[in-house]
């Protein structure tokens, strides 16, 4: 698609027509179809509105309808920026339509919240986005929904964002409410958000404002792409020379400015993958973390809750350059299936220098009983709401409840004390969640640590090494280390390190 066509600069007006006139034009006068880009953009969103993940149906409907490059991004954007932003815009739809939005066709709205993107979080000139909205609306909505999303962009596009933020907070008084709509987070995690600023110990509660709206902020921008090399089977160096940049916050790390990740031989071939830096740090992490002296000798390691298979990648690498046999373990049948294509080169890689990579599909609350003291090294990557990686599941924010929180809170605490069993005195235990949560991080640590006196909580934050071996800025004041968004470019990972006694 052209810049042209796209509306990403400003248009001679056609046909000595003005973009007011053309703005003024009933809709069945405009182009009846869009291009692909919006209508692919459109269909993910039908799809998410069914369940669907944006970071799995977007890139598959890019491959299939043959989008690539600019296209690409700007489907990207247009999906990401509209369903992460949905909340907001639907507030400012609200007040445009004159009727809330639970009165508009939900594939009607899909419409207008790409319209709303393009016109006030992208720069497509006002006019192109009105248009070409329509023209989509007229398209996949029918013609008397055009009509309808024509009133309401025309009406959206008479002013910008900021005078819109104005509009719908008008009367909020509590400043949290205020944050919420202005960022598009449901209040549940914005208040979540509060307390975990406070509770890790980030900021003082009677400073927490301004943190708080820069976290929030760093969940509605576009997440870089980071690679992260998996020792042994690939370098920096070798991403470096497929376009990416080597990253200053991982030494395993690179980020690829733009371009499709699945172009990268190494990535392809499984010895490297798309992986947040931050879970790249704490997997590294946990392989550099102490053994005791009754754990040194046969040393095996064990990711308990491995699916699908990211951390597993560079541990099982890592331990494969040690010779140290390695487990990961999955509950769910597909998950475990993708542990073991991800850590394919790895089990290759395995077998050639005589060691063992395996992969164990089932339930890891089992292990401990089955295999007490078997291994030296164990990582609990916990299931958890993910709300420290808004940025990546746009959808997420939408869909998590808050009692969500509370109905993962047994398992984590059993999948944590099942790793302990698994644990041979002087080993090393890492306990990670994608969320900074209170309720999923420390309270599930402190409970458990509570219960029982053959564990000892360490200092995670020694752990944490930049790419250039400098320890890692600003992880507060330990044991715990919880990184963040806003302030080291990474998912909000929470790692707690224990020791078996
Ligand atoms: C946060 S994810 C792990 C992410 C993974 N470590 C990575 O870096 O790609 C948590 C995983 O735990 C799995 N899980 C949930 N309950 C489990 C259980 N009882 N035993 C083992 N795994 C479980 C989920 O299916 C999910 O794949």
């Amino acid at each position: 698609m052209s810049d042209e066509r796209r509306g990403g600069r400003q248009r001679p007006p056609a046909r000595g027509r003005s973009a007011q006139h053309r703005s003024a034009q009933r809709p069945a006068e405009r182009a009846r179809r869009t291009d692909p880009a919006r209508l692919t953009a459109y269909t993910v969103m039908r799809e998410i509105n069914q369940g669907a993940y944006a970071n799995l149906a977007l890139p598959k409907l890019l491959r299939e309808k043959r989008l690539h490059g600019r296209d690409a991004a700007f489907a990207t954007e247009l999906v990401y920026g509209a369903t992460r932003l949905s909340g907001l815009y639907d507030a400012i739809t609200t007040r445009a339509a004159g009727r809330p939005v639970e009165q508009i066709d939900p594939a009607v709205l899909d419409s207008i919240r790409l319209g709303a993107h393009q016109v006030l979080g992208m720069r497509v000139p006002s006019h192109a986005a009105v248009d070409e909205t329509v023209a989509l609306a007229r398209q996949v909505n029918g013609s008397g929904a055009a009509g309808f999303v024509n009133a309401v962009m025309r009406r959206i596009s008479e002013r910008g964002l900021d005078e819109w933020l104005d509009v719908v907070t008008e009367g909020v008084t509590d400043p949290t409410e205020a944050l919420a709509i202005r960022t598009s987070h449901p209040l549940w995690i914005v208040k979540a958000l509060r307390a975990a600023l406070i509770g890790h110990g980030r900021v003082a509660a009677n400073g927490v404002e301004p943190e708080l709206a820069r976290l929030l902020e760093a969940d509605n921008a576009a997440a870089k792409v980071s690679l992260a090399a998996r020792p042994g089977l690939a370098t920096v160096a070798e991403l470096a020379a497929s376009g990416a940049v080597a990253s200053s916050t991982s030494p395993v790390g690179a980020v690829l400015p733009d371009g499709d990740p699945g172009a990268i031989a190494a990535v392809r071939e499984g010895r490297a993958a798309v992986q947040d830096e931050g879970s790249q740090l704490l997997a590294l992490a946990i392989a550099t973390a102490e053994v005791g002296a009754g754990a040194i000798t046969g040393e095996r390691w064990l990711d308990l809750c491995a699916g699908p298979g990211g951390k597993a990648g560079l541990l099982a690498s890592i331990a494969v350059q040690r010779r140290i046999p390695f487990v990961a373990n999955e509950v769910n049948a597909h998950r475990a299936r993708l542990v073991e294509q991800t850590l394919s080169a790895a089990v290759a890689a395995a077998v050639e220098a005589g060691t063992t990579v395996e992969v164990r599909h089932g339930d890891g609350r089992d292990l401990g009983g089955l295999t007490p003291g078997a291994y030296s090294r164990v990582l609990i990557d916990a299931p958890c709401t993910g709300l420290g990686a808004l940025r990546r599941r746009p959808e997420a924010r939408w869909r998590r409840r808050p009692q969500d929180v509370a109905a993962l809170a047994t398992l984590q605490r059993e999948l944590l004390a099942s790793g302990i069993e698994a644990t041979r005195a002087g080993g090393v235990i890492g306990y990670a969640t994608c969320s900074p949560h209170l309720n999923e991080t420390r309270f599930v640590v402190q409970d458990v640590l509570r219960k029982r006196d053959d564990v000892e909580l360490e200092d995670a934050r020694p752990l944490f090494l930049d790419a250039a071996g400098a320890p890692l800025p600003e992880l507060g004041d330990g044991p715990y280390v919880q990184l963040w968004p806003q302030v080291h470019g990474t998912d909000a990972m929470f790692l707690a390190v224990l020791r078996k006694r």
